[in-house]
């Protein structure tokens, strides 16, 4: 079976290491958010594909679920004294060797697609990994600050301000002069399903949906898209979805993202148990419910939802 699963940060990897346990012989390809991608130092951050690539290559921080494991930050302090920042953004000893790769093959001329591939032949992750697109994308943020309204970087409007203003829109810069990379509109067109894991609706998923051409073919795939809710109880289960969400004007509840996402993209919709309410909602929207465990506590757990999506997934398609 060949699926693709458009992932974003740390809830779509947790979700792609059940998937792997759930269908351990599926051809699995991910297509995975660049929009959270921030120049540091010299060096290209690619925070969404790093997460994936970590945490199914064994190499993830687990706690934090972004970084390395077993870190030091030596380099972090040099920099520091030297009184260069930013030193709100985390890059540990470790993590700095990929992103100099990266750097490094970028510079040489190879498209981020190709150093995906090439950082993946270490990290073994069990799946294949695209970029949505090799082209330049970074999500802004218009927020409120110091009396001024103004446009940040993702990164800085989720680590250094912990989400902590109001955003008045969220801008993923360059996504309309983007091409998907190559491989993502033949892995969609290929696929038997599409899964859209329980990341940000807005700067992960609707990043990569934001790239022409992908929601199109996904639409057009002919085969059944299921979905995960990453909002729990009117809640997100991590992070913090719902300050982007209120951004496009939609509510944190496990229906209104359905519906944000819309019937005519998304066939099934699983919504935590919690939120049993929602299911006549959602199917009223024409997208097939139903309630199910969704908190990703464990790879049982997670592979225990990987299963009611892709039984889901059949369920539609008969
Ligand atoms: O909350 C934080 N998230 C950090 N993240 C997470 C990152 O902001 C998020 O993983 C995504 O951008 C959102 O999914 C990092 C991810 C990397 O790949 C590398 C470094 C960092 C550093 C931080 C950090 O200092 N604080």
């Amino acid at each position: 079976m060949r699926i693709v699963v458009l992932a974003g940060g740390i809830g779509g990897a947790r979700f792609l290491r059940g998937l792997k346990a759930a269908a351990p012989d599926a051809d699995i390809t991910v297509i995975g958010n660049t929009g959270d991608d921030i120049h540091l130092f010299g060096l290209k951050v690619c925070p969404d594909l790093d997460t994936v690539m970590y945490t199914l290559g064994g190499g993830i921080n687990e706690e934090q679920g972004w970084g390395r494991s077993g870190e030091t930050f030596r380099v972090k302090e040099e920099l520091a004294a030297y009184g260069v920042g930013p030193e709100w953004f985390g890059l540990g000893d470790r993590d700095f060797a990929t992103h100099i790769v990266r750097t490094q093959m970028l510079s040489a001329g190879y498209p981020l697609s190709d150093v995906t591939e090439a950082l993946c032949a270490r990290w073994k992750p069990g799946v294949r990994l695209l970029p949505m697109s090799d082209d330049r994308i970074e999500t802004h943020v218009a927020v409120d600050e110091d009396g001024e309204r103004k446009a940040i970087h993702f990164q800085e409007y989720w680590v250094r301000l912990r989400a902590s203003l109001p955003a008045h829109a969220v801008v993923p810069v360059g996504a309309d002069q983007a091409k998907p990379a190559p491989g993502v509109l033949d892995a969609i067109a290929e696929a038997d399903v599409v899964l859209f894991p329980p990341s940000n609706p807005v700067v992960s998923i609707g990043t990569i949906l934001a790239v022409p051409g992908i929601r199109e073919a996904i639409a057009d795939a002919g085969v059944p898209v299921v979905g995960l809710s990453p909002i729990v109880g009117d809640a997100p289960v991590r992070g913090m979805a719902d300050k982007v969400l209120a951004a496009v004007g939609v509510e944190a509840t496990a229906t209104a993202v359905a519906q944000h996402y819309g019937s005519g993209l998304l066939d099934g919709w699983l919504v935590d148990s919690v939120d049993r309410a929602a299911v006549a909602e959602v199917e009223a929207a024409g997208i097939r419910c139903r309630a199910v465990p969704l908190m990703m506590t464990d790879v049982d757990a997670t592979a225990a939802m990987a299963r009611e999506a892709l039984a889901l997934a059949e369920e539609v398609r008969a």
